[in-house]
C-alpha cells in the first residue's frame, strides 16, 4: 500500500535541541486541543466544509469520466483558464502524474495541458499562437464566475474559437466549471449552452482540487481520477481518528502551529525531494497562506496570523538556498516531501577508473544519489538545529496524491482552529481586486475604491 507517512522525529527537542525542537510537554499539551479542533472541523462536514466529502462524490466522478471518454482522441490540447485554487491543483496533479510524458507532445490520444494562471500577454499570446483551434478544448474554471483574469482569457479564447470554427461549432470546444447558480460565467453557460460542471457550495477554491475543478482537467489528460479519490477517501478515514499519534493531519497541524507559536519559526519551507511533487508545494503554499494568513481571529481581534510558505526543490535548492537554511536565522522549519521508490532506475556508467573523484559514482543508481543528497540535507539541517519533518510516499501515483491532498486540507482546517482564525475565507484579496477592477473601469468599483481610501486615510499613488 502506498501509504503517506509524516515523520516528525527531527522536529523534536532531542533531535534539534529544546530551544528549537518540540518537547514532550509541548506535544502533550496540544493533544487535547487538537482532538477538540478535529471534532469542530468534522462537525462542519455537511454544513460548509463540503470539500471533506469530495472523495465520495460517485455521481460527479462518473460524469467526469464519461465526459473525458466522450472527447478522447478529439483534442491535442486542453487549455485551462483559471487562477489560484482554480488552477494550482491541476498544475500539481499534472506535474506529478503525467507531465513527464505529455508535456512535449500529445501521445496515445492524451492531449497536452496548458494551465494559464496568469494574464501576461507575452505568455497567453504565445500559447494562443501555438494551438490549432480545431484540436483544442478550453476548460474555463472560476468558482465566483467573475474573476477578471479568467474572464479575459475566456473572451480571448472564445473569440479565437468562434472565428476559426464558427458560432455553432465553437461550443464543442468549451467546457465550463463554475458555481451551479451564481455568477456571470453561469449566466453565459445558460445563454451559450456550454457543457458545464459545478464547483459545489461549501467548497472553497483552494479546497476544490478534488471537485470538477481538478478532476475534469486531470481526467482529460488521462490521470486516474478514480484512484485519486480513492486515495483521498482512504486518508479521510485516517484523518477522522481521534488518537493524536495515529492521525497525520492532527500531528501535521500541531507541528506547524507549535513551530510558529512555541518556537518562533514563522517560515514553513516545503522541500520537495521529487521533481514530480515540486508543484504540489505551490498548491500547498496557497492552501496554507490563504487559509491561515489572516489579520483578525474569529473574535475580530487583530492577530496578523499565518506562516509564510516557501517552496524549495531537492536537490536543486541545495545549491541555492541551503546555505541560508543551515546557517541563517532560526526562523524556519522544514518539511521534506520524499518519494521512497522512484519509478525509474538510471544507472551511472563506470568511467575514469583512475580518478576516484568521479569513479566512485560508477555502477550506482541515480536514485541512490538522490536519496543520499536528501538524507545529507536532513543530517545537515538537524545537526544545525533546524527542525525538519518528512512527508513520504512510497511512489508517486494517483492514490498517493489523493492521500497527500486530503491530509493537507484537513491539517489546514485543524490549523485554523489552533490559530483561532477562519481558514475558509480570504478577505485580504478583496482590496487588490477592487483596485484592479476600479482601474479597469468596472461599474461600481470606483466608489468601493474611494470608500477603502476614505476608511484607510491613505490614498496610495498608483505609480
Ligand atoms: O475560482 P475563482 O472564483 O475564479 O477564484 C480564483 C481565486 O481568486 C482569489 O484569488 C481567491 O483568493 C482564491 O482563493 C481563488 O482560488
Amino acid at each position: 500500500m502506498n501509504t503517506l507517512r509524516f515523520d516528525f522525529t527531527n522536529v523534536l527537542a532531542d533531535a534539534v535541541g529544546p530551544k528549537h525542537g518540540l518537547t514532550e510537554a509541548e506535544l502533550a499539551a496540544i493533544t487535547g486541543p487538537s482532538r477538540q479542533a478535529l471534532a469542530r472541523v468534522q462537525a462542519r462536514r455537511d454544513a460548509d466544509l463540503r470539500w471533506l466529502d469530495l472523495p465520495y462524490q460517485a455521481d460527479v466522478l462518473s460524469a467526469i469520466e464519461s465526459f473525458a471518454a466522450s472527447v478522447r482522441g478529439r483534442f491535442d490540447n486542453v487549455v485551462v483558464c483559471g487562477i489560484g485554487g482554480s488552477a494550482l491543483g491541476t498544475i500539481a496533479l499534472h506535474a506529478a502524474l503525467n507531465a513527464p510524458t505529455h508535456d512535449l507532445a500529445p501521445t496515445g490520444g492524451i492531449p497536452r495541458l496548458f494551465v494559464l494562471d496568469n494574464v501576461d500577454p507575452d505568455w497567453i499570446a504565445d500559447v494562443l499562437g501555438r494551438l490549432d483551434p480545431a484540436r483544442t478544448l478550453v476548460n474555463v474554471i472560476s468558482k465566483s464566475g467573475g474573476t477578471a483574469e479568467t474572464m479575459s482569457q475566456f473572451l480571448i479564447f472564445r473569440d479565437r474559437l468562434v472565428k476559426a470554427l464558427g458560432e455553432e461549432a465553437h461550443r464543442e470546444h468549451l467546457v465550463v466549471t463554475t458555481d451551479e447558480h451564481k455568477g456571470v460565467l453561469r449566466e453565459i453557460v445558460e445563454r451559450e449552452g456550454y457543457a458545464s460542471f459545478v464547483v459545489p457550495d461549501g467548497v472553497g477554491g483552494r479546497f476544490s482540487v478534488l471537485s470538477p475543478v481538478g478532476l475534469l482537467p486531470a481526467a482529460l489528460v488521462g490521470i486516474d481520477v478514480r484512484e485519486l479519490l480513492a486515495g483521498a477517501a482512504y486518508m479521510d478515514q485516517r484523518c477522522r481518528v481521534e488518537a493524536f499519534d495515529e492521525n497525520p493531519a492532527q500531528v501535521h497541524a500541531a507541528v506547524q502551529y507549535l513551530m510558529q507559536t512555541a518556537k518562533q519559526k514563522p517560515i514553513a519551507v516545503t522541500f520537495a525531494y521529487s521533481h514530480r511533487l515540486r508543484l504540489a508545494a505551490d498548491w500547498y503554499a496557497q492552501l496554507l497562506a490563504e487559509s491561515i494568513g489572516k489579520r483578525a481571529d474569529r473574535d475580530g481581534n487583530d492577530v496578523f496570523a499565518g506562516p509564510t510558505p516557501v517552496r524549495a526543490v531537492g536537490v536543486t535548492d541545495q545549491h541555492s538556498q541551503v546555505q541560508l537554511y543551515v546557517e541563517g536565522p532560526f526562523d524556519k522549519w522544514f518539511t521534506l516531501l520524499s518519494v521512497e521508490r522512484p519509478e525509474r532506475t538510471l544507472e551511472i556508467p563506470h568511467a575514469f577508473a583512475d580518478l576516484e573523484g568521479v569513479a566512485y559514482l560508477g555502477g550506482r543508481d541515480m536514485g541512490e544519489l538522490f536519496h543520499a543528497e536528501r538524507d545529507g540535507t536532513r543530517i545537515a539541517l538537524t545537526e544545525a538545529g533546524r527542525p525538519n519533518a518528512t512527508l513520504s510516499l512510497e511512489r508517486v501515483d494517483a492514490h498517493g496524491l489523493g492521500q497527500l491532498i486530503q491530509m493537507l486540507e484537513v491539517s489546514v482546517a485543524i490549523m485554523g482552529e489552533h490559530y483561532g482564525v477562519d481558514a475558509f475565507d480570504q478577505p485580504g484579496v478583496e482590496a487588490g481586486k477592487i483596485a484592479a477592477y476600479a482601474l479597469m473601469g468596472r461599474a461600481g468599483y470606483e466608489e468601493r475604491r474611494a470608500a477603502i481610501e476614505a476608511a484607510s486615510g491613505r490614498a496610495p499613488r498608483v505609480v
